[in-house]
């Protein structure tokens, strides 16, 4: 890690010909923002009622299946855009500390097999849950996955928002539930907690160095130790309610057929006037996404849908937590996993901006509140909020904490540094490990685990160097990944 020596970055405006320039943070000569990319952000948000100009952080790109590209934040005044988070909310990282050293590969194997075992990919196809749990996930959060698997309660604090929002604020679980047909709720109960293959994963990781004795030993992490990061969730429901508000350029076939009967079902049939189903037919049913106030009646629906699909994300990665540690315990000889963090990084929530609240829109960027707007009490209340910086399966990973200018970026810090490993690799400027070290590679089949030879952590450092020396994060922890099953 290299982040000490040199001077912050400055923060630069690239394109002074847009209403509303973002606010970047990249670093000009190892890896500058895209202008194509930026040039898409700007279009997005082009009339928007910002609270404040767009974030760009590191790992700053574009997937063709979204709107919006990838490590951005962006508050406006006072509405609500979908536009600027993913299809589907509540997709995060998480990190357990588990009290033991990197087991043997026999012991890996083990607990690669009953991970798969738990959550299969393909899915057996069957119900995880009761439509009565799915309802208790949506109200309670990540409080139904104490209840219903065993997740330490004491945990929860390590949650965003505690894994709950509160449903009230925006018209109450009754609301939804009356005017949401039951299919959704139906359709819910299955694949909960699952992680499967891509760019989701469960890792092992060693923790290589420690940067900030300090708050590791605060969070619970210390050298050498074990630890386990995945990523995974919103699952079945948020994505149904991600699909709900406008038509996304991430449509899957079987959504669409489900979407066919609740899309009409949820905001006609519950329209209570001629003027307000015209209303809409107009809003949901045209091209486009159109902004909705947050203080109206259809902003405040929009808001409770999001809350619930949060909350079941939470429910979601939290039952996901239960089952690792449980497998751990059994795998690792009684080994305890604790819950590092869990942290969302799709989300939209209310939050303050400046001296005012807006609506934060994250995508694919992770909420950093330092300490002092943390719950008192909590460890995150003394360290800051903790972040996750992953490189990839063949780099080390980061754990951080909130840095002191973190308002600078609308409290939000990048969710990963894939794109930057890959460029630099591409580009020469990162190679391989001089050490030859390996992750061992877990499919979801019943083939041996194949060897990934690792990268230097270039890329990585690079993303992380951004985000401290701008104050965005404080490095605590480096973890070297042991074996990744994706
Ligand atoms: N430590 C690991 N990090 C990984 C792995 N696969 C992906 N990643 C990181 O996650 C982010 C997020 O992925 P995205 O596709 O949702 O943008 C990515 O940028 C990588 O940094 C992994 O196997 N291990
Ligand atoms: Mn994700």
């Amino acid at each position: 890690m290299t982040t000490e020596a040199r001077p912050p970055l400055d923060v630069r405006v690239l394109d002074g010909t847009v209403t509303n320039p973002p606010t970047v943070f990249d670093d000009s000569t190892l890896l500058p923002a895209n202008r194509a990319t930026m040039s898409a952000l700007g279009h997005r948000v082009e009339g928007a009622d910002l609270a404040a100009p767009p974030v760009v952080l590191p790992d700053f790109h574009h997937k063709s299946k979204m709107e919006l590209p990838s490590s951005v934040a962006v508050a406006t005044a006072g509405t609500i855009r979908p536009d600027l988070t993913s299809s589907s909310v509540n997709c995060g990282m998480a990190l357990i500390a588990v009290d033991s050293e990197v087991p043997d590969d026999r012991a890996v194997d083990v607990f690669m097999r009953a991970v798969r075992e738990r959550y299969p990919y393909p899915t057996r196809g069957a119900a995880e849950l009761s439509r009565k749990e799915v309802v208790k996930a949506v109200r309670d959060g990540s409080e139904f996955s104490v209840d219903r698997w065993g997740a330490p309660a004491d945990d929860l604090e390590r949650i965003e928002e505690g894994g709950r929002i509160e449903l009230e604020r925006y018209g109450g679980l009754d609301r939804l539930h009356a005017e949401l047909p039951g299919i959704a709720f139906q359709l819910a109960r299955y694949r909960f907690g699952t992680v499967g293959p891509s760019n989701h994963f469960v890792e092992l990781q060693r923790v290589e160095e420690i940067l900030d004795p300090e708050r590791a030993a605060k969070l619970g992490v210390s050298q050498g130790q074990l630890t386990i990061q995945y990523h995974g969730g919103g699952g079945v429901f948020t994505g149904e309610i991600g699909r709900l508000f406008f038509r996304r350029k991430d449509y899957p076939a079987q959504v669409k057929a489900v979407n066919a009967a609740l899309k009409p079902w949820f905001h006609l049939r519950s329209a209570r006037s001629f003027a307000q189903l015209k209303a809409r037919l107009s809003l949901y049913f045209t091209a486009g996404c159109t902004p909705l106030p947050l203080e109206g009646d259809e902003g405040q629906r929009l808001m409770l849908a999001t809350a619930a699909a949060m909350n079941y994300g939470f429910a979601f990665r939290t039952a996901t937590y239960a089952a690792l540690r449980r497998i751990a315990a059994e795998s690792f000889g009684g080994a305890v996993g604790r819950l590092v963090v869990d942290s969302p990084h799709n989300s939209i929530y209310e939050e303050p901006v400046g001296a005012r609240t807006g609506v934060v829109h994250r995508h694919n960027a992770c909420r950093a509140f330092p300490a002092s707007m943390m719950t008192p009490g909590t460890t995150f209340a003394e360290t800051g909020q903790a972040v996750l910086l992953p490189g990839t399966h063949r780099t080390s990973s980061y754990l951080a904490v909130a840095g002191d200018r973190a308002a600078t970026s609308l409290y939000s810090a990048c969710h990963g540094a894939g794109t930057v490993v890959s460029d630099l690799v591409a580009r020469g400027v990162s190679g391989d490990d001089p050490l030859k070290r390996r992750t061992r590679r877990y499919r979801y089949d019943d083939g041996a685990p194949t060897d990934a030879y690792h990268f230097d952590d270039r890329g990585v450092n690079a993303a992380l160097d951004v985000l401290v020396r701008n104050g965005l994060v404080k490095p605590v922890a480096r973890m070297r990944p042991v074996a990744v099953l994706h």
